[in-house]
């Protein structure tokens, strides 16, 4: 529930990056020896992603931010679909098993429903380490003699293949060199720690990685990056409501595309060494915003930024060039009165109307922060259900906004309510 209209000031400090942590921790059992990950995110998908290596036998110590992982006796069992289905990153527990045992067995990821999701570039890199993969039955089975550095072009610049591909490769022999590679500084991240580890990592952050495999990785301490979709979620906010809000423990240079887009509204935002402080102006004007591959604007950030054009004045158009669906919180925007429109990949949105607290459903984890963030400058209550999906990838996000002077709480839903939800 969040009661619209307070406004807010204070400080928000950043937790460590969720997108990097979700690829840490499967990386961590490539090493013959304990790696500890620091500054981790408190939220479900870290948990989930613990239990499935206490699955397959590490024994993993995760203690408030840190996450010890000892993986001597882990074993490649195959992963059950449940714990999978439950998030996206489940995915790097293939590049991971098959580095480490030259075998795994995985169900199909779950996690954020924005339309077709392919992973045929995971397996376009695989394959080329010597893999052989099959998918029987929602299973992704992939089986190498050996694996060998490869040079592998990605058809599509994606994120997830970028690091898969790492993963494995860092254990095969000899060289590997993926091109047309993603840029985003969760990647930077990943190569850290394998180097770390051992593994001769360079170009991470740029459109060509190379990667010299070792046999043997040795254990490492590492500490993640601050969380930028986070950081950019906390900047969108402040811009709605914010008299003066610090955005903490972050690196500025991450949020460029959203900082630049946020001052062409008339948002005032001052970066400094690790922090921004934003400022808020009642006259916000509409811009028009496109999602691109980094460093260009974020998809994570798309969702929750519709919501602010939705405030802003005049007429604004948001196209994600990602993922052409990811708009199932329009909907939902629209029942508390925004006037906004789908046309293909777009939303046109006519924005500077007063919205209303009305029953809104987050269906994903970006879609749930939008939600919020409308429900904080919307009049009256908002009733947000589905928000179990906020909990995959901000820690603490009720505290952090009470902290900031925002009224919300949750709500135990009754079975009745529960089946609703289900079936709506
Ligand atoms: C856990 C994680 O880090 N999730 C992020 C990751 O997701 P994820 O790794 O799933 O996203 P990708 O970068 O792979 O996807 C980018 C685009 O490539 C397409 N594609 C991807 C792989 C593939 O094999 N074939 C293919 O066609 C996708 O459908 C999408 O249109 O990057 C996305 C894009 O920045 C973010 O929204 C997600 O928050
Ligand atoms: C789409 C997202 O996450 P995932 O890839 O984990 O579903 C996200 O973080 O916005």
């Amino acid at each position: 529930m969040v009661e619209g209209g307070h406004a807010l000031s204070g400080q928000v400090h950043i937790s460590g990056a969720k997108n990097s942590a979700v690829a840490l921790i499967p990386a961590a059992i490539l090493s013959d020896y304990p790696v500890t990950v620091d500054n981790l995110p408190l939220i479900s998908d870290v948990e989930i992603l613990s239990d499935l290596l206490q699955y397959i036998g590490a024994d993993v110590d995760l203690n408030g931010e840190a996450i010890t992982i000892d993986p001597r006796e882990i074993s490649p069992m195959p992963l059950p679909n449940g714990h999978v289905k439950k998030m996206r990153a489940s995915y790097y527990m293939m590049g991971a098993m098959l580095g480490k045992f030259k075998e795994a067995e995985i169900g199909l990821p779950g996690g954020c429903n924005l339309g077709p999701r392919p992973i045929d570039q995971h397996i376009k890199g695989f394959e080329a380490l010597g893999a052989f993969v099959s998918n029987e039955q929602g299973s992704i089975y992939l089986r190498a003699n050996e694996l060998r550095g490869a040079r592998i072009y990605l058809d599509v610049v994606s994120v997830g293949a970028t690091i898969n591909i790492m993963l494995a490769a860092a254990r095969a022999k000899g060289r590997t060199v993926i091109e047309n590679a993603a840029k985003e500084p969760e990647i930077i991240d990943v190569a850290t720690i394998l180097s770390s580890m051992g593994a001769v990592i360079k170009g991470a952050g740029t459109d060509v990685i190379r990667i010299e495999g070792i046999e043997e990785l040795q254990g490492c301490a590492h500490t993640i990056i601050p969380d930028r979709i986070e950081a950019g979620t906390y900047m969108i906010t402040a811009a709605t409501m914010g008299r003066e809000v610090t955005i903490e423990n972050i690196i500025p240079d991450h949020l460029e595309s959203l900082t630049a887009k946020l001052q062409e509204m008339g948002v005032e935002v001052v970066a400094k060494d690790d922090a921004m402080v934003v400022r808020s102006h009642t006259n916000l004007k509409g811009v028009d915003i496109k999602t691109l591959v980094h460093p260009g604007f974020p998809t994570d950030l798309q969702q929750p930024a519709t919501a602010l054009l939705a405030k802003a004045n005049g007429t604004s158009i948001i196209t994600d060039t990602i993922y052409n669906a990811r708009f199932k919180h329009i909907d939902e925007l629209r029942r508390m009165g925004a006037d906004i429109k789908v046309e293909g990949r777009s939303a046109m949105v006519n924005g500077g109307i007063k919205l209303e607290g009305a029953r809104v459903k987050a269906s994903d984890l970006r879609a749930g922060a939008s939600l919020v963030i409308a429900g904080l400058f919307a009049e009256g209550i908002t009733e947000i259900s589905g928000v179990h999906h906020i909990d995959r990838g901000y820690e603490a996000f009720e505290d952090k906004l009470i902290g900031l002077g925002a009224r919300l709480w949750r709500e135990e839903m009754t079975d009745e309510e529960q089946e609703q939800l289900k079936s709506s």
